[in-house]
């Protein structure tokens, strides 16, 4: 078998606030490989942001480890650490976060020109992208000229831009109606499965849950296979 998309080893998170110690991960063991889709529910402040961070290196863990694609990427410097989030991981959040001076084309362009790709040639793999999701007809709209669900669409494929071995999203859908929703979700769904691509997906809809390969939980700081 090929390496493990993601594999997290003995992660413990602990936050310190004042006298407090807020033990929120407690030994995570958890391994995605690649092509497979995990969902992870569990209930709010049990920890799912948290653990999505580390795995997406924007955290560093207390303790434990963290691989992505085979690769050690625990106590890297930053500019390393920035490369490897560039490089490995599509990250999709429960708000888009896409820049609003810029079209939706331009948006899934820029990560790609930012690791070195031709605007041309960005430009086109966005405009693939974009098609694959439902949503050539609006390559040049801006986002305030997107609906919430379109507008999400175009955050996957902006995660998706630069070919990454995982995708981590945290509650991406979480912010629209349930129509919307299972919409986004399905065109996430489809494209990730089109490529092959290793996900964690974090959400409260048990529904959408259901359609992922394995679902997981967080219980007491740690995972649990539901
Ligand atoms: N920077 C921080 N400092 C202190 N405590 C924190 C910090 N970040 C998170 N926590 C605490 O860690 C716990 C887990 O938070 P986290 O955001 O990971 O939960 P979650 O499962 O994603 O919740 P939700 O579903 O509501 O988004 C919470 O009790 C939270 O208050």
């Amino acid at each position: 078998m090929s390496e493990r998309a993601l594999a997290l080893e003995g992660i413990t998170r602990v936050f310190v606030q004042g006298p407090r110690r807020i033990e929120v991960l407690r030994g995570i063991d958890l391994a995605v490989e690649p092509g497979e889709v995990v969902a992870l529910v569990a209930p709010s402040g049990a920890g799912k942001s948290t653990l999505l961070q580390i795995a997406g290196l924007l955290d560093t863990p207390t303790g434990g480890t963290v691989s992505i694609g085979g690769r050690a990427l625990t106590g890297l410097d930053d500019a390393t650490r920035t490369a490897a989030r560039r490089d490995l991981i599509g990250f999709v959040y429960q708000f888009h976060h896409l820049l609003p001076e810029f079209s939706a084309e331009e948006n899934i362009a820029l990560p790609q020109m930012a690791a070195g790709a031709g605007r041309g040639a960005a430009l086109g793999r966005a405009r693939e992208l974009l098609g694959r999701v439902g949503l050539s007809e609006r390559a040049r709209h801006r986002p305030a000229e997107l609906s919430g669900g379109e507008q999400q669409r175009v955050a996957v494929c902006r995660a998706l831009a630069n070919r990454p071995r995982l995708l981590l999203a945290d509650e991406p859908t979480g912010n629209l109606d349930p129509e919307t929703s299972e919409r986004v979700f399905g065109a996430m769904l489809e494209v990730v499965r089109g490529t092959g691509l290793a996900a964690l997906i974090a959400t409260h809809n048990h529904a959408l849950a259901a359609r992922m390969d394995r679902v997981v939980t967080l219980d007491q700081g740690r995972v649990r296979t539901a």
